[in-house]
């Protein structure tokens, strides 16, 4: 089995597969009488023709190494990991071959840090480190075919980061 080592998030190297959500350096607005940093409108929602919709995930918690074997996309419409813990989790992504995935990419978030996969970028379900895993997910609600699943003919073993 091939293995993949998870890296630290970095927007950088996320920015061709989503946004990185955070309140690293300063906020774009203080608001509410000056007790509350804004930090505006920091990713890159698409809902195509249907809307926008909020659920919860509490998602069973996963350890490292983590034996990945399946990636999916949603051709339809963007889909946001907001941890509701301050907890780290496994962020899985890939680039795109056009009919299938090719290079896989493992981050592990900071605590606090969300993100947003932009619409048909190639990823790994949610996948909590920590309990409770529980997140908010921000996703496209309406018609059509929006999840197309890959399963990988030979698993991927996810290391955790170098110290
Ligand atoms: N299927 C679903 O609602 N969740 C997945 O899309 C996922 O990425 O976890
Ligand atoms: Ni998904």
């Amino acid at each position: 089995m091939s293995s993949l080592r998870a890296r630290t998030l970095t927007r950088n190297a996320f920015t061709p597969f989503g946004d990185v959500l955070d309140t690293r350096g300063a906020p774009d607005r203080i608001i509410n009488q000056g007790l509350c940093g804004r930090f505006h409108d920091r990713a890159r929602l698409d809902f195509g023709d249907g809307r926008a919709g909020i659920s919860l995930f509490d998602a069973e918690p996963r350890a490292l190494p983590y034996r990945l074997e399946l990636l999916e996309r949603h051709p339809l419409g963007s889909q946001a990991f907001i941890p509701m813990t301050f907890q780290p989790f496994l962020v899985i992504v890939a680039e795109d071959l056009g009919d299938r995935p090719g290079q896989v990419h493992a981050f592990v978030t900071a605590p606090g840090q969300a993100i947003n996969f932009l619409r048909g970028t190639w990823h790994g379900v949610l996948t909590p480190l920590h309990a409770p895993g529980l997140f908010a997910v921000i996703d496209r609600i309406g018609d059509g075919a929006n999840l197309e699943e890959y399963p990988l003919s030979k698993p991927i073993l996810v290391e955790a980061a170098e110290e």
